[in-house]
């Protein structure tokens, strides 16, 4: 089984199961493994205390559960419906969402990495609600994840899903695990992409949307 298809469940409501596969009301559902809070709150309190940091203060009582909902929080994203409407006019240039939000967490120390997204796509058949691009995103980014793996990640899944001639992808994110300790780069960040169909293979294609993104070719 992939990674994609083991936390990633998209259903097509019985009512609407006909025309293209990202028809109109595909549900995209997100079910973590599990997760028990009680469980994840005694051992954030081991695990402060093991740190040497006292939880038995008023304000810290509740501390271990504050980090048990929050990184729960972090891991569950919201459930959405990617919909999607038919290319009446054969709309063939570039559609790109720039400057969508990027909040994740690494997985290495499950610190944040927080920054900002391009996508875009050459519609085929279909084009999409515009705000699926910045949820597609959100929904990828509610896991462990690394850099390279969500960019690739939100691409493939757009691929499959909506079937568009080609995807493009970049992210540039601070990893705070890189500026806030270890090496402490201040300031750096860090630009993944990934390009498929004609934006990868279509010079023309390839440089519009590396230049509205604001990358080099
Ligand atoms: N490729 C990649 N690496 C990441 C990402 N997020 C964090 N890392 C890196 O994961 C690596 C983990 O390396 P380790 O040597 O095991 O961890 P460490 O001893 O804490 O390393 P330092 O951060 O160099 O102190 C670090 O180099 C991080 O910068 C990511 O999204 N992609
Ligand atoms: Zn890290």
């Amino acid at each position: 089984m992939t990674e994609l298809s083991r936390h990633t469940t998209a259903r097509i409501r019985p009512t609407d199961q006909e025309g293209p596969s990202a028809g109109p009301t595909l549900r995209v559902v997100h079910e973590p493994d599990g997760i028990d809070l009680a469980a994840a709150e005694r051992a954030a309190g081991q695990f402060l205390n093991a740190l040497g940091i006292a939880t038995s203060s008023e304000s810290m009582r509740g501390t271990p559960g504050r980090m048990a909902r929050a990184y729960a929080e972090l891991f569950s994203p919201r459930p959405f419906d990617l919909t999607t409407f038919p290319n009446d006019e054969g709309y063939d240039e570039l559609v790109l969402a720039r400057r969508i939000p990027v909040r994740s967490v690494c997985e290495h120390h499950l610190l944040p990495f927080v920054g900002t997204a391009h996508v875009g796509y050459l519609p085929g058949g279909r084009i999409l609600g515009l705000s699926k691009l910045a949820r597609v995103v959100e929904h990828f980014s509610c896991r462990p994840q690394v850099q390279e793996r969500l960019t690739k990640q939100v691409a493939d899944w757009l691929q499959t899903h909506l079937e568009p001639k080609g995807v493009g992808v970049v992210i540039e994110a601070e990893h705070s695990c890189m500026t806030l300790r270890g090496v402490q780069a201040t300031g750096s960040s860090t630009m993944t992409s990934t390009l498929l169909g004609l934006l990868r293979t279509d010079g023309r294609s390839r440089s519009e949307f590396l230049a509205l993104t604001g990358a080099t070719t």
